[in-house]
């Protein structure tokens, strides 16, 4: 058994794992990274990047199928060729991915450690059966895995999940995509795009990570007007038959049916990678997931030298909160005992579904009691209607005392960019007032924006008219 000593050991080379290991040594430390698996990040190799390729691919057949709307006509039959598509992602992906390589390749070999780790202590841990590494501190950064309810089980060999879709050699005839939340909305849309026949089965009305009961319901109509997609679907039997899966399920119509698919993906949610670390040889408090109590502002785990970033810590599953978490971990185990809190930014999510979908801000189940909510439907907006995108419903809120902006919900056109100028909104801390004194250009998606933050400033105006006719 070998013995090695650092000031940070950092558990994990994804990104948040990168990000600690960076910014430890930035502080002049000693740092390590321990990997038991493949280098190059859950997000460049079977994440963010390769889902959004796939997701560019089905843009492009879907731009075919909507050219006739505006009198474009393409003669002859459209043809997918499944081999290509998904060459072109692997290619892509395997190109990204090659930049965490190379990032990871210019560390000096001696701070890189091939194993799986564990705990011995809050100080100490065992990598493999070859070495033990003590550390001043460590930081946790191993990411996430998905959660595979026991049920699926009975689909043998056909059961797959999104690491296994970016390995196709070629599109399948049929997917059962189960989970309509942000992984199962984009990867299912994408597949159906491509020609794929899909069926996405959901569970309690949840969808695409949505909270606001009216926008969850519009984008479920949206949706559903395109392909098939039960958020609470009452699923009878799952049975591997030779290279298919059969599925027997009520279907939205109430008839039951059975239906054979190529795989049965599981898109139900990613637990925390917190299970393998024998975290009870550690002094850390645990919740009821085993993820280590944790401060959101230091990342630091109760009062011990270990720090816990990204995916892990079950709070907020996002890219760049684990490249921000990372950081602040790196910084902190590097100066322990010297902890400081490090910047948060203000909440933002985008689904890469068609229509997007946003939510930035105080989550909605977070709002305060009599928040005020503005809205637009963007059937009729302008800009959206001329480049036939007119579906959607966005929903702004406002603190009803003080008229700050704290959130929205949106399914509906070009909500990445709206995400952004939304979120940037709540972190500035501005008004409703204060957002319509800026300016809107014309015709733009963001006019639709103007109508609900109008609609929202209307019912503060309302509601301050009242009380000051109360006290009068
Ligand atoms: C399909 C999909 C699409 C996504 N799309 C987006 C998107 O569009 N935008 C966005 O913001 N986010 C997206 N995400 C989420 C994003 O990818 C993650 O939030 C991010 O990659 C998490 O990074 P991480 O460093 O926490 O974990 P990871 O990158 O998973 O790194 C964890 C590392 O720890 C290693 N490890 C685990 N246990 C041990 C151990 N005991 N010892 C040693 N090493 C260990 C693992 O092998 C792994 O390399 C997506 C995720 C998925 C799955
Ligand atoms: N665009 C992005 O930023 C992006 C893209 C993909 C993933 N991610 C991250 O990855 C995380 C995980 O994504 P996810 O989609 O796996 O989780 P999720 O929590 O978003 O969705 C899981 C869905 O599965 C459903 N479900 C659970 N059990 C089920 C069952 N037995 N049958 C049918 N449906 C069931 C849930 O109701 C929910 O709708 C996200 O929270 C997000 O942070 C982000």
């Amino acid at each position: 058994m070998k013995t090695l000593h650092t000031d940070v050991a950092v558990i994990g080379t994804g990104t948040a794992g990168m990000n600690a290991y960076r910014a430890a040594k930035a502080q002049g430390k000693r740092a390590i990274v321990i990997e038991s698996g493949q280098y190059g990040t859950t997000c460049a190799r079977v994440g963010c990047m390769p889902s959004k390729l796939l997701i560019a691919a089905a843009e492009a057949s879907h731009a075919v199928d909507e050219a006739p709307r505006f009198g474009v006509h393409v003669e002859g039959d459209k043809r997918i060729d499944g081999r290509e598509v998904m060459q072109r992602v692997r290619s892509e992906r395997d190109r990204f991915v090659g930049f965490i390589l190379d990032a990871v390749g210019s560390y000096p070999e001696a701070d890189k450690l091939q194993g799986y780790a564990t705990f011995k202590s809050d100080t100490v841990l065992l990598v493999d059966e070859h070495t033990e590494v003590h550390a001043k501190a460590v930081v946790i950064a191993t990411g996430s895995t998905p959660a595979v309810p026991g049920m699926f089980k009975a689909a043998g060999d056909r059961l797959i999940v999104n690491d296994d879709v970016f390995e196709w050699a070629d599109l399948p005839a049929r997917v059962a995509v189960f989970g309509p939340g942000v992984i199962g909305l984009e990867l299912g849309q994408a597949l159906h795009r491509l020609g794929v026949h899909v069926r996405i089965f959901g569970l309690g009305g949840l969808l695409g990570g949505l909270n606001d009961p009216a926008v969850k319901a519009n984008a479920q109509q949206v949706f559903q007007n395109e392909l098939y997609l039960d958020t609470d679907a009452d699923v009878k039997h799952i049975e591997q038959v030779g290279d298919e899966v059969e599925i027997r399920y009520v279907n939205l119509d109430g008839q039951e049916t059975v239906e054979r698919f190529d795989y049965l993906l599981a898109a139900t949610g990613r637990r925390p990678n917190v299970a393998g670390l024998k975290l009870e040889n550690t002094s850390l408090e645990l919740d009821d997931k085993g993820v280590p109590v944790f401060d959101r502002y230091t990342m630091q785990a109760g009062k011990a030298p270990i720090f816990i970033a990204g995916d892990v810590n079950n709070t907020v599953p996002l890219l760049h909160e684990a490249s921000d978490e990372g950081r602040i971990a790196g910084q902190n185990a590097a100066n322990f005992p010297n902890v400081q809190p490090g910047k948060r930014r203000a909440p933002i999510a985008v689904v890469f579904c068609d229509p997007q979908i946003l939510a930035v801000g105080k989550p909605f189940k977070e709002l305060p009691d009599g928040f005020v909510t503005g809205e637009v439907n963007f059937d009729d907006q302008g800009r959206s209607r001329v480049m036939l995108k007119n579906r959607g419903l966005l929903h702004v809120y406002a603190d009803p005392r003080t008229g700050e902006f704290l959130g929205a919900e949106m399914v509906g056109p070009t909500a990445e960019h709206m995400a952004h100028l939304l979120a940037w909104s709540v972190q500035q801390r501005l008004t409703v007032a204060q957002m319509l004194d800026m300016p809107f250009y014309h015709p733009v998606v963001e006019e639709g924006l103007r109508t609900a933050l109008r609609d929202a400033q209307a019912r503060l105006d309302e509601l301050q008219a009242r009380q000051h006719k109360a006290v009068a």
